[in-house]
């Protein structure tokens, strides 16, 4: 099994790159041999018409009976085609129902996903169907047609070869190409089918032409190697919308966040905690502003340079099929011990001690065989890993495991991460009550953005309500951190 098999990702470039085969081999192949036909039909109806302008008409009477069947067939098969897009969704369902079986035993839905599966069947069979029918009903259309023009074409030449208007040589020409056209017309309708099914080939990579695409990969303006190296960040007048149609998540934000300090973001849910992340990644074009990571405009960046410059946890870690280790170390540029060393520091040696193959334990599609929690952690260890990280998100990166776990795990970050930025959307607020600062968001816009021991002295602010809403205030933990912040 290869690092990527099965992923959707995989399935999509598979499909993908069969279309491109398609529409790079068979389509013209098929549209030059068309044209050689239809050029053969022509150059017989003008001989035709040239020599015996009887037997002409009659063969352009036929066309044109063959022309109309054609058409007929090629509308009918788009309403097929369309049918044969849905049925496609049989394997989907099957391989999502499949990832998610345990989410539906556990919420008793299989009888719902039972009927869906009964429904696709059911129009992939009938679709499947369809597409036999039409093709028997061209094939016999076709034949029917070409029979009757072979048999007048060669009463037509009999006669007029009997009342001597054209050679007996004459007679034999004719019939034998009467019966040439007839293969060729065939040998149309044939390629017009296969067409048909090339031409959703082409559509399909059409679709992804189409797509809205994502900023150039080469930039005019290339960082320095060790860029950024101080990791500050600049927001400037930054507005973020996820599609035209849709309002601003964030809303006109100025901040600046300076090298090597840890900023916790926090507000309720919706408030645009995770539409941060997707910013700075560039994931989504901004409305309005930009954003300066050590002075550079993130715009005038390669989207590739940008992206290796910034490391996530994200909420909900995805992880590859393979093994651990690949999923550790994709690129395989660490050794076997910078590899343990980066796991103890995540905290997963016990984790993985468990495992008879270590880091060899096979990881099932997108990590399906560990909690999210294990998921994050793992997450965690490449990240400590790159070490020359000057950003650092973590996007409520331990909000499954543990309390314990947790803090192990921030105080791992803090000192694994001494020299970097780091933004942290927090979900235990605890966590992040010893950064330099908090930054408040309320409906997109930033509401505060200030140090924790300022924050928590407005009585009426919202992280002040944040943090009594979440119990803190009557947590042992957490009165030790208002202590330690010499709160009055
Ligand atoms: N992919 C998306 N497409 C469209 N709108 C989105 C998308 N993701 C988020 N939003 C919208 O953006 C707004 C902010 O969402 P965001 O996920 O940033 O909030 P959040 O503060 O992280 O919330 P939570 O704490 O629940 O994760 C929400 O109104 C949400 O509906």
């Amino acid at each position: 099994m290869t690092f990527f098999d099965s992923t959707p990702l995989n399935r999509i470039l598979n499909r993908l790159s069969k279309d491109i085969e398609k529409v790079d081999n068979d389509v013209p192949h098929r549209l030059s041999y068309s044209a050689t036909l239809i050029g053969e039909c022509v150059f017989y109806l003008i001989s035709a018409m040239y020599f015996i302008p009887q037997i002409g008409f009659l063969s352009i009477i036929v066309m044109i009976f063959f022309v109309f069947t054609t058409l007929y067939y090629t509308y009918a098969s788009v309403q097929i085609r369309r049918l044969f897009s849905a049925a496609s969704a049989v394997a989907s369902h099957l391989q999502d129902s499949y990832v998610g079986i345990i989410t539906i035993r556990a919420f008793s839905v299989q009888g719902c996903f039972s009927n869906q599966m009964m429904k696709k069947e059911t129009t992939a069979i009938e679709s499947e169907l369809a597409k036999h029918v039409s093709n028997k009903w061209i094939e016999l259309r076709m034949s029917i047609l070409t029979s009757i023009f072979t048999t007048i074409l060669t009463a037509f030449a009999i006669y007029f070869g009997h009342i001597g208007y054209i050679t007996a040589a004459a007679v034999g020409l004719v019939t034998s190409t009467g019966t040439m056209l007839r293969n060729l017309l065939g040998s149309i309708a044939q390629t017009v089918k296969d067409m048909e099914m090339s031409i959703v080939a082409v559509e399909r990579v059409q679709e992804y032409v189409d797509n809205e695409h994502e900023a150039a990969w080469i930039s005019t303006i290339w960082p320095p190697s060790n860029w950024p190296s101080r990791g500050k960040i600049i927001f400037k007048g930054f507005s973020l919308r996820y599609r035209a149609s849709t309002p601003l998540v964030l809303k006109g934000l100025n901040l600046e966040i300076k090298g090597r300090e840890n900023v916790g973001v926090v507000g309720r849910t919706g408030a645009g905690k995770t539409s941060f992340p997707m910013a700075l990644f560039r994931m989504t074009e901004p409305s309005e502003g930009t954003i300066l990571i050590d002075s550079n405009d993130y715009r005038s960046l390669e989207l590739h340079d940008l992206r290796k410059a910034l490391t996530i946890i994200p909420q909900d870690p995805v992880l590859f099929c393979g093994n651990l280790r690949i999923n550790l170390d994709p690129f395989e540029e660490f050794t076997y011990f910078e590899l343990w060393e980066a796991i103890e520091k995540a905290h997963l040696k016990k984790f993985v001690d468990e495992f008879l193959e270590n880091l060899n334990h096979k990881i099932s599609e997108g990590g399906g065989n560990f909690s999210v929690g294990q998921r994050q952690l793992i997450c965690l260890a490449p990240a400590i890993l790159r070490k020359k990280t000057k950003i650092l998100i973590l996007d409520e990166a331990t909000a499954y495991v543990d309390a314990e776990t947790d803090s192990l795990i921030q105080e791992s970050i803090r000192n694994q991460f001494p020299n970097c930025t780091i933004l942290t959307i927090a979900h235990r607020l605890n966590t992040i009550m010893d950064y330099d600062k908090i930054l408040v968001m309320d409906s997109g816009e930033i509401q505060k953005f200030d140090a924790p021991k300022n924050l928590l002295s407005n009585k009426n602010g919202l992280f002040y309500s944040l943090a009594e809403q979440a119990k803190l205030l009557q947590n042992n933990l957490f009165l030790f951190e208002i202590n330690s912040l010499n709160l009055k």
